[in-house]
């Protein structure tokens, strides 16, 4: 077989290789990337296949075998080329001219159902000529970290990629943060682009206005498509960037999420979240609450998540100026903090089972809510989730319904802070028809997954699988954020 021929072989007994793979960030030639090959690993044992995902790619679930996925996404069978993309970035502040995927490549490109073009990535697939002092894999951990992480997020409204495999390779890996040999995995991650802050940022090192005016070109064709016909396109790209990023910093911080390693090269061009490395949710309402151990000076702390992002958006401007007005730029940034401030003020509002509904103390509520939160330091997430469980339509008719039911939090019912928390929402509710009690009890539902992945629960999962193979648990979590 030619190369060509291998390119284009389907074997159409694996629905996973018979979908129309696109080349549209091939075709973009090799300034952005390096052809490299996968590592052949001694073992595969398929350990999570994302079914909820395959409808997205036209695949019935049932159709698909779990052989298939080993084939495809285990072996690295039939398919080429897998592009390893060039990108630098900022790290904790520091530009580092040396990375771009050291443990992973671009696999293929899928448009979706949904029409939307999908990138099929590697983590754990081996070294590539950016691997540095790397062994190219990824744990077992680090692999069952990130299922967890995204389709929790997903859950919790998080614009997110997820994982839609990963697969056990038999390797023992050697790492400083998880006791050693440990576990080895590869994983498929389905994201809106792999292409990040820091790729652009390589180009303007480079000195290369010509190829970052070519990437930017299809970024906005393929990810920005409601803005290919305008005439000031580039700009329009640049605020709706800043827009989506605001957003998705807002749905992290509603969530109660650290993503821990906020770096360019973490950052991604179309506003998606990604990479789970380090990250954890708050145990509780605190802003220096800090994910990664190796982050001393909380650089990344969950408080400071909305003005790093603001600052890498700032920094990306630096490439952007090739083909964008500053005054564009500048005035497209300016707008960040009022995206924020709205989005997160919904958010919120939608945990408190109120988010569709107009009352006027809206930011009284919040700001309380916070307040309470901050104070009386009870766990973020068991809040949320008790008020869901507790909620009754008689909270509209008594504060003190309100906070008869706080026996949850025994700590809470002496404070100021919660007698006047519970006078305000039983305020905000008596403004209300009583038939509006039920879709706020739906609101507070939706809103408030009662599972969570706070660290002693993702231990709890690793532990009976380290111990006794035992994956169980961790599929039955996982079933409930789907
Ligand atoms: N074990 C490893 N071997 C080789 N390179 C690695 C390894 N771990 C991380 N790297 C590289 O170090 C850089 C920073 O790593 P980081 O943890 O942010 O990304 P990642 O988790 O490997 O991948 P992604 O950002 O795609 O999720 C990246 O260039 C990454 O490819
Ligand atoms: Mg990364």
């Amino acid at each position: 077989m030619t190369l060509a021929e291998t390119r284009n072989y389907k074997d159409s007994s694996n629905p996973l290789l018979s979908l129309n793979y696109e080349s549209a960030l091939e075709s973009l030639g090799n300034d952005y990337y390096d052809e490299v090959a996968a590592e052949e690993f001694p073992q595969h044992i398929l350990r999570w296949r994302n079914n909820a995902l395959l409808p997205r790619l036209g695949l019935d679930p049932q159709l698909v075998k779990n052989e298939d996925f080993i084939t495809a996404f285990g072996k690295f069978q039939q398919r080429k080329p897998f592009l390893a993309l060039r990108y630098h970035g900022y790290q904790f502040g520091e530009y580092n001219p040396h990375l771009g995927d050291g443990r992973g490549f671009l696999y293929g490109q899928i448009r979706g159902s949904d029409h939307e073009l999908y990138d099929f990535s590697t983590k754990g697939s081996g070294r590539t000529p950016y691997s540095r002092a790397g062994d190219g894999m990824l744990t077992l951990k680090g692999g069952v970290r990130e299922v967890l992480a995204a389709e929790a997020l997903n859950r919790l409204g998080v614009r997110t990629s997820r994982c839609l495999s990963m697969i056990e390779t038999g390797l023992g890996l050697w790492r400083g943060d998880e006791p050693s040999p440990t576990r080895s995995s590869v994983m498929i991650r389905m994201s809106k682009s792999h292409i990040r802050f820091g790729t652009f940022e390589r180009l303007h090192y480079l000195k290369r206005p010509d190829l970052t005016k070519k990437l930017l070109d299809h970024v906005i064709e393929q990810y920005y498509q409601n803005l290919i016909n305008e005439h000031d396109k580039y700009a329009l790209f640049y605020a709706e960037l800043v827009q989506r990023v605001a957003e998705l910093v807002a749905q992290w911080m509603a969530a109660g999420f650290c993503h821990g390693v906020l770096n360019t090269d973490n950052m991604s061009i179309t506003g998606e979240s990604f990479d789970y490395g380090p990250y954890a949710f708050i145990p509780t309402y605190d802003l220096y609450f800090t994910a990664a151990y190796f982050d001393y000076y909380r650089r990344y702390c969950y408080g400071q998540q909305p003005s790093i992002c603001h600052l890498n958006l700032e920094m990306l401007q630096e490439p952007l100026k090739a083909v964008i007005d500053i005054a564009d730029l500048q005035n497209g940034l300016s707008k960040f903090a009022e995206y924020y401030q709205v989005e997160y003020r919904n958010l919120i509002l939608k945990k408190l089972g109120l988010g569709n509904l107009h009352f006027v103390e809206a930011d009284d509520l919040l700001e309380l809510t916070i307040t309470l939160l901050k104070d009386s330091q009870v766990s973020y997430h068991q809040f949320f989730a008790d008020m869901t469980l507790t909620f009754s339509s008689q909270w509209r008719d008594e504060p003190a319904f309100v906070m008869n039911d706080s026996e949850i939090f025994p700590a809470l019912g002496a404070s100021a802070v919660f007698h006047n928390w519970c006078v305000l929402y039983h305020k905000i509710l008596n403004n209300f028809d009583p038939e509006k009690m039920v879709i706020i009890a739906k609101n507070l539902t939706k809103y408030n997954p009662r599972a969570n992945l706070l660290r002693p629960v993702i231990e709890s999962i690793w532990e009976p699988i380290i111990e006794a193979d035992n994956w169980q648990p961790f599929y039955d979590l996982v079933q409930q954020f789907q």
